[in-house]
């Protein structure tokens, strides 16, 4: 799925109004009963609700909502904000159809003498704002619909707008946004001024998420987010050009290549795992029963000579090559090639590993992916990134990623900052969080809409890492073996929270569920 910057909304909106074609205020009216659908299956009809509405569109889609709401039988304390007494066409045109609405009582401005502002009160109330504002009491129970600004959003949030956010925040209320949480941006929020965003417990958001929804900073103000579909027009989705994807379910399944009848071990990969060291053997464990479980033929594990029993009992099926020193490589030999090599998990950053692991990049001609340790050992090596073979994967979390290239105060910057290293350095670059960005040469940017909080536990990364590396040894290109990898890696996370909670889940539940997540998106195929 494409993710738009906010900014070409406009667009695309023109476009479906033109050729679909469908009047602008249709298009308003699918978007608002796909948020009335959405308000209706999970609120009852007694709760009082009290909207937030704006003088631009996001307010005319509130107005709208509004009206269906009543219609379904919701009790509404509505507010339009127009102090500049401008308000867009289509939310006048909604304001108008509100004062159809049999027994709502309208009223202008609040008078400041009005002071108790108490709700709910017999039937559903319309003030529009020109002047003072005294707020309704929004207490534990209220349900609180932002439609205050959306994707027209110019600047930060201030004054008055600012202090009618910060009141909402301030309560009890459960909010629900429309479109984007008011008063975010929905790309870069670093000059934000974050107490006058409001923090929503659900965004409704319209087609595609916004790219400021993909950063952990921002949950705060998003909640849980849900896409609704409103028909923009495929066309215009298909020939407007983007950087940012958000991959679907659908669309790793199709990256999955058929296993042909004849296929051997050999054939489907013999992958080389160099991790490990004396404490950390279990990130190589994990590493290789995850290679296999993601479908490599064979296993190969280089390590420090402690580790052989514990490998060889733990995993039977990989095979290992024992270092000359017991607690740490030092010496890295590959007398035969291999289908796809990774570095990193449990290595350690013992100098005579560090010298070893150096001299192996020197050598390397193909691409490989480098985790944990291997990118601490980087760092600060530059010149070493600069000769990695294109193509090459990275699987850094973001203080490993600031480590590599300089630090970053926020994931905007981050993520802009990656987008120069993987085209500088032809390099893949896979940062890992709650929505792993995978970050290709070109610049391209795919989010994982996969995994869930309960991923972050020890040798998860470990894990990604072995299924990343099993899926280049089978041959898959490595911009895919990155995205499925990411992608089957987070839904055999979620199976594993689903059978056992979040809490509960280790690097080996995940593993456990490689089959599941396989076969359900198998499922997706046919
Ligand atoms: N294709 C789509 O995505 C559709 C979008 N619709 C809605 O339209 C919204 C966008 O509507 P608009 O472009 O009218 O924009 P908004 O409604 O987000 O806001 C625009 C208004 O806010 C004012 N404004 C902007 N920044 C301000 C600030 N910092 N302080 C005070 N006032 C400020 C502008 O002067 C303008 O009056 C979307 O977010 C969505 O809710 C829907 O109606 C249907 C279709
Ligand atoms: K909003």
């Amino acid at each position: 799925m494409k993710i738009f910057f906010t900014n070409e909304t406009k667009k695309l909106d023109r476009f479906t109004i033109e050729n679909e074609p469908i009047k602008s205020i249709d298009l308003m009216e699918r978007a608002a009963s796909s948020v009335t659908f959405e308000i209706i299956s999970r609120w009852k009809r007694n709760t009082p609700v009290v909207v937030f509405a704006g003088p631009g569109n996001n307010g005319g889609d509130a107005l709208a909502v509004s009206r269906m709401l009543i219609e379904e039988g919701y009790t509404l304390d509505i507010y339009l904000f127009n102090p500049l007494q401008k308000l867009s066409q289509d939310c006048l045109k909604n304001r108008d159809r509100l004062q159809t609405i049999e027994g709502l009582k309208f009223s202008k401005s609040v008078k400041p003498s009005d002071s108790t502002n108490t709700f709910p009160h017999n039937g559903s109330h319309f003030t529009e704002i020109t002047n003072e504002f005294i707020p309704p009491t929004l207490t534990k129970g209220t349900l609180v619909i932002d439609g205050l600004f959306g994707s027209g959003l110019s600047k930060p949030l201030s004054g008055g707008f600012g202090s009618v956010v910060q009141y909402i925040n301030s309560s009890d209320a459960t909010v629900v946004s429309i479109d984007l949480p008011s008063g975010l941006f929905g790309e870069n929020n670093t000059e934000n001024i974050p107490r006058n965003i409001v923090q929503a417990d659900l965004t409704i958001t319209f087609q595609y998420p916004k790219l400021a929804f993909m950063f952990a900073e921002n949950e705060q103000f998003t909640g849980e987010w849900k896409i609704v579909d409103i028909g923009i027009h495929p066309d215009i989705i298909e020939q407007t050009e983007t950087k940012y994807y958000y991959i679907e379910p659908d669309e790793a399944a199709r990256m999955i290549m058929k296993r042909s009848r004849f296929v051997s071990k050999h054939n489907v990969g013999h992958t080389l795992l160099i991790a490990g060291s004396k404490g950390m053997m279990g990130a190589a464990v994990l590493a290789a029963k995850a290679a296999l479980h993601t479908g490599a033929g064979l296993v190969s594990v280089l390590s420090a000579a402690c580790g052989e029993k514990i490998l060889q009992t733990s995993v039977p099926e990989a095979l290992f090559i024992a270092d000359e020193q017991d607690s740490h490589i030092s010496d890295i030999v590959l007398n035969r090639s291999y289908s796809a090599i990774a570095v990193g998990p449990g290595l350690g950053r013992h100098e005579e590993t560090a010298r070893a692991f150096y001299k192996l990049l020197g050598q390397i001609k193909r691409p490989i992916v480098l985790d944990a340790d291997a990118l601490n050992l980087l760092a600060g090596h530059t010149e070493l990134i600069e000769n990695l073979p294109k193509n090459t994967i990275l699987t850094p979390h973001h203080l490993e990623f600031d480590r590599l290239f300089g630090k970053n105060d926020t994931s905007y910057e981050r993520l802009n900052k990656a987008r120069e290293m993987a085209i500088r350095y032809h390099i893949i670059i896979v940062l890992k969080g709650a929505n792993t960005a995978i970050i290709t040469p070109k610049g391209d940017v795919l989010f994982n809409s996969s995994g869930n909080a309960g991923m972050a536990t020890a040798g998860s990364g470990d894990t990604l890492t072995g299924m990343i590396t099993g899926l280049l040894a089978q041959g898959y290109h490595p911009i895919p073996a990155a995205i499925l990898g990411v992608f089957l890696h987070g839904m055999a996370g979620d199976l594993a929270a689903e059978k056992d909670s979040q809490e509960y889940i280790t690097a080996r539940d995940i593993i456990s569920q490689i089959g599941q997540a396989y076969k359900k998106l198998h499922n997706y195929r046919v």
